[in-house]
C-alpha cells in the first residue's frame, strides 16, 4: 500500500519542509486542492522543482473544462490528477484522455457520488478511484473513512481512500486491498510528521506481511 502524503492549508515554505522530512516515507506527494487554490499551478511547478523523482499528484478536484485544467497541471508537472466523479462522464473522459497524452494519470474522487454515477464510472478503467470522507463531513459529523466500503469497485481500477486517516485505519484498508492510502493531517500536523510518516511506513509494512501470511 502506497501512503500518499496529503499537503493542504500550508504555505509553500511549510509544504516543502513537510514533504522533505517524511519523503523517504512517503510515495506520492499530493499538493492539495488549498495549494492548487492559493498558489496555482506555480505550487505544482514548485514540488516537481523540489522532488524531481517523486510522483506528484495534483488534488485539482476538477469538474468541468477537462482537457485545459489537466494540461495545466500535467505542463507543471504532474504525474496524477484528480477528477469529481460527480462531474458529468464527457469530463472524467476527457481527463483520462489527455492524462493517457501525458503518461499520466487520473484519480476519480468519489465524493457525494450517487449508486447510479458509480455503475457508470466502471466502465472506465486504467484509473484510481479514491473513497472520500470530505473535511466537513468529518469536523461537522464527526463521519470516519472507517465506514466506507469499497465493495463496487471493478478489477483493473485501483483503490485510493481518503478523509481523515490515522494509523488506525490501516489495518481495514489493508484487508480491504486498498492501493493508495491518501494522509494529511494525521502526519502534517503531527508534533513530529518525519517520526508520524515512518510509523505510517512501518504499521503498512506490518500489515502487508501479515497479509501475505493469510493469503499463503
Ligand atoms: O482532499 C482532501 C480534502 O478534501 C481537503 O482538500 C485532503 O487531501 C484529504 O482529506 C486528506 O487530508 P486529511 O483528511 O487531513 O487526512
Amino acid at each position: 500500500m502506497k501512503i500518499q502524503l496529503a499537503l493542504d492549508r500550508v504555505d509553500m515554505d511549510e509544504a516543502i519542509a513537510i514533504a522533505s522530512a517524511v519523503s523517504d516515507s512517503v510515495d506520492w506527494i499530493e499538493v492539495g486542492t488549498s495549494l492548487v487554490k492559493e498558489f496555482g499551478m506555480q505550487s505544482i511547478r514548485t514540488m516537481r522543482e523540489v522532488f524531481p523523482h517523486k510522483t506528484i499528484l495534483a488534488d485539482m478536484k476538477t469538474f468541468d473544462n477537462a482537457a485545459y485544467e489537466m494540461k495545466l497541471c500535467f505542463e507543471a508537472g504532474a504525474n496524477v490528477a484528480t477528477v469529481m466523479g460527480a462531474a458529468p462522464m464527457a469530463t472524467i473522459e476527457l481527463c483520462k484522455r489527455v492524462a493517457d497524452e501525458y503518461g499520466a494519470h487520473v484519480m476519480i474522487d468519489l465524493l457525494n457520488v450517487s449508486a447510479d454515477k458509480v455503475d457508470e464510472l466502471r466502465r472506465l478503467t486504467g484509473v484510481t478511484w479514491c473513497y472520500h470522507v470530505s473535511k466537513d463531513e468529518q469536523e461537522g459529523q464527526g463521519t470516519s473513512a472507517v465506514s466506507l466500503s469499497l465493495a463496487t469497485r471493478p478489477t483493473g481500477v485501483r483503490a485510493a481512500a481518503a478523509g481523515g486517516i490515522t494509523v488506525d485505519s490501516i489495518p481495514h484498508f489493508s484487508r480491504l486491498g486498498v492501493d493508495i492510502l491518501v494522509v494529511g493531517s494525521a502526519i502534517t500536523k503531527a508534533r513530529d510528521p518525519r517520526e508520524a510518516a515512518r510509523y505510517f511506513r512501518e504499521v503498512i509494512e506490518e500489515n502487508a506481511n501479515e497479509r501475505e501470511l493469510v493469503e499463503r
